[in-house]
């Protein structure tokens, strides 16, 4: 029988199976950042081991960074600019190449990775951060992983890895204008569940997948963790070949046919069979937004809060109730009149050149509400300057919105771009649980053209509503 993807991947990288072990996979590509790396370094300093393949590992600093655009290189919490600064240490000490707060390559690792032609198709890519996901949209199986693991990494360039099963979702159709991936993607999430992608690795197929920029597939893969996926792919294709052309670390020109000709193999056989199938149209979606505390509570921003009383399964019933609170929600609520204080864009979901153009887009020519704090966040400084060479800041700056420099920000409370108790934002980011965003923070889960609008309205909305 066939394989699929996912498994041709995998097999590739086979260095060792043993009965009643996990395999042991090489790493093609270690991605770090400064949050989930300094104990691992400390690890091989004990052990008195070196980092056994620094070229084919990257660090950025990212999730701790001010985003301020003058102020940016002054980190003044104390934690985080320990954990910058023991990133710098750690890569000058084993070699490893650092993208610093200054350098132009300098962004969300998930951003800089593809940018910059290190995530290529068929190759595993690891990094102490869940989202690393975000790295299947360009056909490699990436896992995020755990500190002992980096450590692991760095020390083998080896990780052993449990089994796992697979999962197609088939996205059939078109998206009709106006819809995104990131609704598709919250949309999936909700129709399988937070814990609906436990152990698999999912591959998203069918002609509304093929029809997505790479960029556009980086949401959808990004959020397969919100699934509880361990990965998410696509197989690559043209757009995959025509996006990694010329990118700083794509093959060269000389050995460009023979890597896509090897690109080009990489699908899942015909008579391959996954373990479990999902089915979606993708002409019946529409722009979609969070309403409770994790992704899969979400559902079409025209409808309302639903009545949890209604939910058949008491776990989700619950559930839902507990989340109505924090978020101070009532059933029966239109999402379209749920008031918004906050809008971020930005994050490894969306924040990416196309995103900032569509967010750019609705507010060409129009005003930010004033009672509303608007942040946009480039994902890393290249989106920044692209961004800038087209004008994209000004028109966010005359609309009335900050525009800020590349980090994670406001998409994870750890760093000075925080929302404040019982604020309520609407966020391009891909976690909505309690506190996420900040103490008592209440956060709704959208794509950049609502995150757009909503600025504009003041409430939950569409760019049809303008
Ligand atoms: C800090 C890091 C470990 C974490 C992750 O793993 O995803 C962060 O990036 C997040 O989005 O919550
Ligand atoms: S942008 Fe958000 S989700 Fe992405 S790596 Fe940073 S904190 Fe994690």
């Amino acid at each position: 029988m066939g394989l699929t993807l996912a498994e041709k991947i995998w097999q590739e990288h086979l260095v060792d199976q043993s009965n009643d072990l996990p395999d042991l996979l090489y790493i093609d590509l270690h991605l770090l950042h400064e949050m989930t790396s300094p104990q691992a370094f400390d690890g091989l300093r004990l052990a008195q081991r070196s980092v056994r393949r620094p070229d084919l590992t990257v660090a950025t600093a990212d999730h701790n960074v001010p985003t301020e655009l003058t102020t940016r290189r002054t980190i003044t919490d104390p934690v985080s600019r320990a954990q910058v600064e023991a990133l710098r240490k750690n890569c000058s000490d084993f070699g490893v190449r650092l993208y610093d707060l200054h350098d132009e390559d300098q962004g969300i690792v998930h951003v800089i990775g593809p940018q910059l032609g290190l995530t290529q198709p068929g190759m595993t890519v690891v990094c102490g951060d869940s989202h690393t996901s975000t790295h299947g949209a360009l056909g490699a199986l990436a896992f995020g992983i755990g500190t002992s693991e980096v450590e692991h990494v760095l020390a083998t360039q080896s990780l052993a890895l449990a089994p796992f099963r697979t999962m197609s979702v088939t996205v059939s159709g078109s998206l009709p204008t106006g819809v995104t991936a990131k609704d598709l993607i919250l949309a999936v999430i909700a129709r399988i569940g937070t814990g609906g992608g436990q152990g698999y690795v999912i591959e998203y197929r069918g002609d509304a997948i093929r029809e997505l920029s790479i960029e556009a597939r980086m949401t959808v893969c990004n959020m397969s963790i919100e699934a509880g996926a361990r990965a998410g792919l696509v197989a690559p294709d043209e757009r995959t070949f025509e996006y990694l052309r010329s990118r700083d670390f794509a093959p060269s020109e000389e050995d460009w046919d023979e890597a896509v000709a090897h690109w080009t193999r990489l699908r899942t056989d015909e008579d391959a069979s996954f373990d479990r199938e999902i089915e979606i149209d993708a002409s019946q979606l529409s722009p979609w937004v969070s309403w409770g505390t994790n992704p899969g509570q979400s559902c079409p921003l025209d409808e309302s809060i639903p009545d949890p009383s209604l939910f058949s399964e008491p776990e989700k019933r619950n559930a839902a109730e507990e989340a109505l609170k924090y978020m101070g929600l009532t059933p029966g609520k239109p999402l379209r009149e749920i008031p918004v204080d906050t809008v971020f864009v930005g994050s490894c979901t969306n924040g990416r050149i196309e995103d900032l153009r569509a967010a750019a887009e609705v507010l060409r020519g129009r005003r930010v509400d004033p009672e509303v704090r608007m942040l946009v966040v480039p994902g890393s400084t290249r989106v920044r300057l692209e961004s800038e060479a087209e004008g994209l800041d000004e028109v966010f700056r005359t609309a009335g919105a900050e525009w800020r420099s590349a980090g994670c920000s406001m998409c994870i409370g750890v760093n000075s771009d925080r929302l404040g108790p019982q604020r309520r934002s609407a966020s391009t980011s891909n976690r909505n649980f309690e506190g996420r965003q900040g103490d008592e923070a209440r956060t709704h889960l959208v794509a950049p053209p609502v995150a757009a609008a909503t600025a504009v309205l003041g409430r939950l909305g569409s760019p049809g509503e303008l």
